[in-house]
C-alpha cells in the first residue's frame, strides 16, 4: 500500500485494536486518532497507538485519504453529517464499525458520502482504549456492506487496509446485515441483560441466590456486562427489525407457558431436542464471532491477602493478566475474583496452577 493518512474517529476498544492493526501492516501509513474523551486520547498518544492527535478535527479529515468510524452507532451518524460540510479529498473513502447498518448506509447516502459500512464482528463486553487487543478479529468475520457493484474497488482498499486484523471478509446487504446480528446479537443481549434483571428482584427475596449462581447463568449472562450505552444505540437503530424478532420470541416463550400449563412432555422435549441439535452443530471456530477475553472465575474466602495471594503466585509464573476484577466483596461470604487473560494458553495454566498451589475453587464460566 502506498503511503496513505488515515483517520480513525473514536479510540475505544474497536477504534484502538483497529490501529495497531493497521500500523502493523502499513508502517508507513500516517494515523490520525480522534476522542472526545481526553484521557483517551492522551493514552492513545503516549502508548503510540496513532501517530498524531490532532488539534483541529476538520484539517485532519480533509487531509485524510481514509476515514474510520469507531464510536457508537448514533454519533457516527452525527460524525458522517459533520464530514459532509468540509472540504474532503476527493478520493476520501469513509468507514464505520457500527453493530448496524441499515440507518448509517442511508444517512451516507444522503450526504453523497463515498461510504462503505463495515463491522469487524468480534469484540466484547469490555470497552475502552484499556482494552485494546490487536489480536481481537483474528479469524472473526468482518463485514462490508457495499450498496453498488462500481464498490468493488473501494472493498478492495479496506481489506487491504485491515489486512493486519487477519479477519474473515464476508459481503452482506445492509438489510441482511440488520437481520442476521438482530436475531444473533442484539436479541441475545436483550435476553441476556432481561435474565440478570429478573433475577436481580428475586434475589431481593433470595439473598444467597445470586452467589449459588450456577456456570448455565453466567454462560449465558455474560453478555448482559456490556456498556449499556452502546447497546442502547444499537437497539434503537435497528428498531423494526427487534420489534418483529421480539414478538417471535415471545410467541416462542407462549409456547413453553402453554405446554407447562397442559404438561405436554413431549413438545417441551422436543424444545430442548432441536435446541441441543442446532446447538451442537455450530462451527467449532472459538472467535468465529465474539469473545477474544478469557475468563477465569476464582472462589476466594474474604480475608486479607488472598487477592496478593493469586496474584504473587501469576507472577512468579509469568502468566500475564489483562485484568483483575472483585465482584462480591460482602462479608460474610466467599468472593468471585474475576481474572482475564489474553490467551486460552495461559487461562488453562493459571487455572492449574492456582488448583495445585491453593484450595481455591476455579471455574471458567
Ligand atoms: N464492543 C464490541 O464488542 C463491538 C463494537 N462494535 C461497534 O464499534 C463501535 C465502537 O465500539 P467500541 O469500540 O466497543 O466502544 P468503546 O466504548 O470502547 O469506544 C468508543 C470510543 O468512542 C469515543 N467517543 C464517544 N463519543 C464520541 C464523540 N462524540 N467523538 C469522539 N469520540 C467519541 C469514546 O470516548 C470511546 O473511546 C460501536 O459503534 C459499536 O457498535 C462493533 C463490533 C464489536
Ligand atoms: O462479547 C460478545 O459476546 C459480543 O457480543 C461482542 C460484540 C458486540 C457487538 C458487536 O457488534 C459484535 C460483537
Amino acid at each position: 500500500m502506498t503511503k496513505q493518512t488515515i483517520m480513525i474517529i473514536g479510540l475505544g476498544l474497536i477504534g484502538s485494536s483497529l490501529a495497531v492493526c493497521i500500523k502493523k501492516t502499513h508502517p508507513v501509513s500516517f494515523l490520525y486518532g480522534w476522542d472526545n474523551s481526553k484521557e483517551t486520547s492522551q493514552t492513545a498518544q503516549e502508548t503510540k497507538i496513532v501517530d498524531q492527535i490532532p488539534e483541529n478535527f476538520a484539517k485532519a479529515a480533509e487531509n485524510s485519504d481514509i476515514i474510520v468510524l469507531a464510536v457508537p452507532v448514533q454519533t457516527a451518524q452525527h460524525y458522517l453529517e459533520e464530514l459532509a460540510t468540509l472540504n474532503l479529498k476527493k478520493e476520501v473513502l469513509i468507514t464505520d464499525t457500527g453493530s448496524t447498518k441499515q440507518k448509517i448506509v442511508h444517512t451516507a447516502r444522503s450526504y453523497k458520502l463515498n461510504f462503505i459500512g463495515g463491522h469487524p464482528m468480534a469484540g466484547s463486553h469490555k470497552s475502552g482504549i484499556l482494552a485494546c487487543d490487536a489480536n481481537l478479529f483474528e479469524n472473526a468475520y468482518y463485514i462490508f456492506t457495499p450498496t453498488k457493484k462500481e464498490q468493488t474497488e473501494q472493498i478492495q482498499r479496506l481489506k487491504e487496509l485491515f489486512s493486519g486484523t487477519r479477519a474473515k471478509y464476508v459481503l452482506l446487504k445492509p438489510k441482511e446485515h440488520d437481520e442476521i446480528t438482530a436475531m444473533l446479537s442484539h436479541l441475545p443481549h436483550i435476553i441476556a441483560s432481561g435474565l440478570v434483571n429478573q433475577a436481580d428482584h428475586f434475589n431481593q427475596k433470595y439473598p444467597r441466590a445470586k452467589q449459588l449462581a450456577a456456570g448455565g447463568f453466567r454462560d449465558i449472562t455474560r453478555i448482559a456486562s456490556s456498556d449499556p450505552q452502546m447497546w442502547t444505540d444499537i437497539l434503537l437503530s435497528n428498531r423494526h427489525t427487534l420489534l418483529q424478532m421480539i414478538t417471535q420470541w415471545q410467541a416462542k416463550m407462549d409456547d413453553i407457558s402453554f405446554w407447562l400449563e397442559t404438561e405436554n412432555a413431549e413438545q417441551i422435549y422436543h424444545f430442548f431436542a432441536n435446541a441441543k441439535d442446532m446447538r451442537d452443530r455450530l462451527p467449532v471456530d472459538k472467535k468465529g464471532s465474539i469473545p477474544a477475553f478469557y475468563d477465569l472465575f476464582v472462589d476466594v474466602p474474604d480475608r486479607p491477602g488472598s487477592i496478593a495471594e493469586i496474584t504473587s503466585l501469576l507472577g512468579k509464573t509469568q502468566i500475564s493478566l489483562t485484568n483483575i476484577k472483585i465482584l462480591e466483596t460482602r462479608e460474610d461470604i466467599i468472593g468471585v475474583l474475576q481474572l482475564t487473560f489474553k490467551n486460552e494458553t495461559d487461562l488453562i495454566a493459571a487455572k492449574t496452577h492456582i488448583e495445585k498451589e491453593t484450595d481455591y475453587h476455579c471455574r471458567l464460566q
